[in-house]
Parts: C-alpha cells; sequence; structure tokens
C-alpha cells in the first residue's frame, strides 16, 4: 500500500434522513489498485461509490480524488474530475436502439467533435479489448448477458477513465462470462494505469483480482487488509460475510415490533416450524 492514494475518505459520515448509512469510513485506494468492497445488502456500498464520484456529499468527513477535496471543487472541478472516471454496473444500461459501436462510441460524441477516422479507431480498440470487435454492428438484443456486460465495460473505458467503478460486475452471468470480466477489469486496469475499486458479492472471483478489500458492515468498516488476510480473519462479521453464513452478527430476521406468537394471535409453540 506504498503507493499515493487516488482515493482517500477521512472519517466520512452519511445520513438518509435520520438514519445514519455510513458512520466514519476511512479508507484509501492507492493509485494502480483494484480494491474490492463487500458487504451486506444495504450496509451502503453503494452509497460509498456515490460519494467517491461526487454524486453525493458527506454529512461530514472529507473525501479526496486525485488530490482535490470534493467538497470544495467548482463546478467545472468536478466535471473535469467526473470526465475521468469510469462506471460500470450490474444492470449494463446499454442503449438498447443503437449498435455496440454507437454504444461504445456515446461518451466519446458525447465529450468531443472528432473526426469519424479516429472515433472508429478508438472504440474499435476498445471492443478489440474486450474481445469484441467482431460485434461491433449487432444490436445490444442480439447480445448474450456476458457479452452485454463486456461492451457497458469498453464503453466504462472508453474515455481512458483513471478511476473506474464497478457495481456488482458478475451479477446474473454464467461462471465463463464471470471469469472473463474478472480477468478484463484485472487486465484494462494495468493497461489503462487506472485504479479500480469493485463493489461485489462474489468473494472468490473479487479475491482473484483485488490487491485489497474492505468489509462494511452496520455503517462501518469492520475488516480490511489483502484477499488473503481477510481470508485469515477472526472476526465473526467478516468470516459470516465471506462464508456467506445465512446467520451470525448479522442476524437472518430483519427486527420485528411484536414477538412471532403475539402478530399471530398467540397460535405459535415456541420451536414449531415449517
Ligand atoms: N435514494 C435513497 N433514498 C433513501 N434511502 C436510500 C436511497 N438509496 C439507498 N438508500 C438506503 O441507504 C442504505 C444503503 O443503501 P446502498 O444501496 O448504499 O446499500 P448497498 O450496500 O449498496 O446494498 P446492495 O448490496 O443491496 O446493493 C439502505 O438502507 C438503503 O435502503
Amino acid at each position: 500500500m506504498a503507493a499515493e492514494a487516488l482515493v482517500e475518505l477521512e472519517n466520512v459520515h452519511f445520513a438518509r434522513g435520520p438514519r445514519m448509512v455510513l458512520a466514519g469510513i476511512d479508507m484509501r485506494v492507492p493509485q494502480g489498485a483494484i480494491v474490492s468492497l463487500m458487504g451486506a445488502s444495504g450496509g451502503g456500498k453503494t452509497t460509498l461509490l456515490n460519494l467517491m464520484a461526487g454524486t453525493l456529499m458527506p454529512r461530514s468527513g472529507r473525501v479526496r480524488v486525485a488530490r482535490e477535496d470534493l467538497r470544495t471543487l467548482s463546478f467545472d472541478g468536478m466535471y473535469r474530475l467526473r470526465r475521468r472516471m469510469g462506471m460500470l454496473f450490474q444492470h449494463s444500461a446499454l442503449f438498447t436502439d443503437s449498435s455496440v459501436f454507437e454504444n461504445v462510441a456515446f461518451p466519446l460524441r458525447r465529450h468531443f467533435r472528432w473526426g469519424e477516422d479516429i472515433l472508429r479507431k478508438l472504440v474499435l480498440m476498445k471492443l478489440e479489448a474486450v474481445g469484441l470487435r467482431g460485434a461491433a454492428g449487432l444490436m445490444p438484443a442480439e447480445l448474450s448477458g456476458g457479452m452485454g456486460r463486456r461492451v457497458a465495460l469498453a464503453r466504462a473505458m472508453v474515455m481512458d477513465p483513471m478511476l473506474i467503478f464497478y457495481d456488482e460486475p458478475f451479477t446474473g452471468l454464467d461462471p465463463i462470462s464471470v471469469g472473463i470480466i474478472a480477468t478484463l477489469i484485472r487486465r484494462l486496469n494495468d493497461a489503462l494505469g487506472a485504479t479500480s475499486i469493485v463493489v461485489s458479492h462474489d468473494v472468490r472471483e473479487t479475491f482473484s483480482i483485488a490487491d485489497y478489500g474492505y468489509i462494511l458492515a452496520g455503517g462501518r468498516i469492520i475488516a480490511e487488509g489483502t484477499p488473503e488476510a481477510l481470508q485469515a480473519s477472526d472476526s465473526d462479521l467478516a468470516r459470516q460475510f465471506l462464508g456467506g453464513q445465512p446467520d451470525g452478527p448479522v442476524p437472518f430476521h430483519y427486527p420485528a415490533h411484536e414477538d412471532y406468537a403475539t402478530a399471530l394471535g398467540g397460535s405459535v409453540v415456541a420451536g414449531e416450524g415449517i
């Protein structure tokens, strides 16, 4: 972790109305690294990505990206910084009425007035990098789920971002596609000299490419370290999460206001189940 930090969070708090979602987050994402962010559903991982991308502002604490404090950045400064960020979401969010080529070309057309020749070269280069140059003329409806995710990956990379956010990049894919996307995330990160933050529930695949990981629970970081260190962690919460155990410190039951027997009019015998 000696490299300079590209993203740094210091004592970040964030609330939704009265509900505290993040309660004092400290994180450091070194330049060039792939850092994973894991934790129970609803634990605030997507919120954290949005805070790093500057689309949400913390209630208190500081978020710095490329040495810029996001809270004090001007509108123009934020716009320039965001242009250097790429995002890939679980739902590839391709434009269904545009070809694969046009989907990848979209960010370039939006930000630059380049001639068709250079645009074509750049788009085909990115499609080649994800193994889909031959699919440039297809429509999204003609792609498998894994191919669609790769097109979205090419689009996220087309502006050569310095920082790439992945929110559940493996969800809904078959095991072969998961392996392909994971390999591409690592390969493209290194080829572009980028830095990546991966939110995922897929422990095995994520740890196969991550340099460092954080586990989030109850609005706090409960464990951090290299994948090897996290897997050897003696935290019950970390073990429950990484081992995929349904019950543990994070309870299976969402808390109810009254007990089960009372809710059913007293007709349940203790211990009786389905
Ligand atoms: N727009 C919103 N308005 C109000 N509450 C929200 C909003 N977005 C998220 N939340 C709440 O903030 C909390 C954190 O949500 P977030 O989406 O960051 O969690 P997550 O860890 O990414 O979950 P998942 O793994 O299920 O995607 C949740 O309790 C969620 O209900």
